[in-house]
């Protein structure tokens, strides 16, 4: 891979469902170590770039390319390639405990970039030590959407997909995330963010995708995106939701 191969190439994606194109030609790179946030209002078409960038979905039209080769054909194969993501719905299984839980992605296909002890390496760089040995379920819900990030940490990923990790948290939390994500972008590891809260997506993406009605409508810095006059509808829809 040359230096200047994006860590993720989205090309001419597009996907429909039935008679509704749900992406129309969705084209963005992420870069090495770069944050970039995918936004725009509810039905944009976020979550589907995920699951097509995942193998969730299979595109009617275009090309998903990690590390400059085409994209595993399922999801199974993600994890030799660096690729993990967090969920929306957190999907922790209840009655494990937290190191259980973190545990998870370890067991199964072997998976050459974990070392044996990147779970409590990860638990401690989360400020989750304490909690190894709780049960996830008696956490309140901060905790436990930390918990789902160690889960996409552990196995060292140089791609990490988060699915609206500031979601239901409160002010501090979201700037402990932020210190977070940053932490991961200063370590080499390239993050795609779909997010409805904006404050959170200014302040930590290095670029930001937009989307509406499965377009792209534009693409900047956070500060380009901010004065594009084409994002106004899409960003005050989002504002709405946040
Ligand atoms: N499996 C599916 N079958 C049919 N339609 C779908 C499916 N998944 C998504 N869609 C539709 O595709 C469009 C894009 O949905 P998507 O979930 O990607 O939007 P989103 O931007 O992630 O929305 P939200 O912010 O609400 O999560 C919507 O109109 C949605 O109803």
């Amino acid at each position: 891979m040359s230096s200047n191969t994006p860590r993720l190439q989205v090309d001419g994606l597009t996907v429909t469902f039935g008679g509704l194109t749900a992406l129309d030609d969705v084209s963005f790179t992420v870069g090495d170590a770069e944050t970039v946030a995918l936004i725009g209002p509810n039905g944009a078409g976020k979550t589907t770039v995920f699951n097509a960038v995942c193998s969730l979905v299979r595109p009617r039209a275009g090309t998903v390319r990690i590390d400059g080769r085409p994209a595993p054909t399922a999801p199974t194969g993600l994890p030799a390639r660096g690729v993990s993501r967090t969920l929306q719905g957190l999907g922790l299984f209840a009655g494990m405990t937290v190191l259980e839980n973190v545990l998870v992605p370890l067991v199964g296909p072997a998976i050459s970039t974990a070392v044996p002890d990147a779970a409590p390496a990860v638990l401690e760089r989360l400020g989750l030590s304490a909690e190894a040995g709780t049960p996830v379920d008696a956490l309140p819900y901060p905790e436990r959407k930390r918990v789902a990030l160690a889960r996409a940490l552990v196995t060292g990923p140089r791609l990490l997909l988060l699915d609206e990790p500031a979601g239901g948290l409160g002010a501090e939390d979201i700037a402990d995330l932020a210190g977070i994500v940053r932490g991961l972008s200063a370590d080499g590891c390239s993050v795609l963010l779909v997010e409805h809260h904006v404050d959170f997506v200014m302040d930590v993406a290095d670029r930001v995708v937009v989307l509406d009605f499965g377009r792209v409508v534009a693409c900047g810095t956070p500060d380009e995106v901010r004065a594009d006059p084409a994002v106004e509808a899409a960003y005050l829809g989002l504002e709405a939701a946040a």
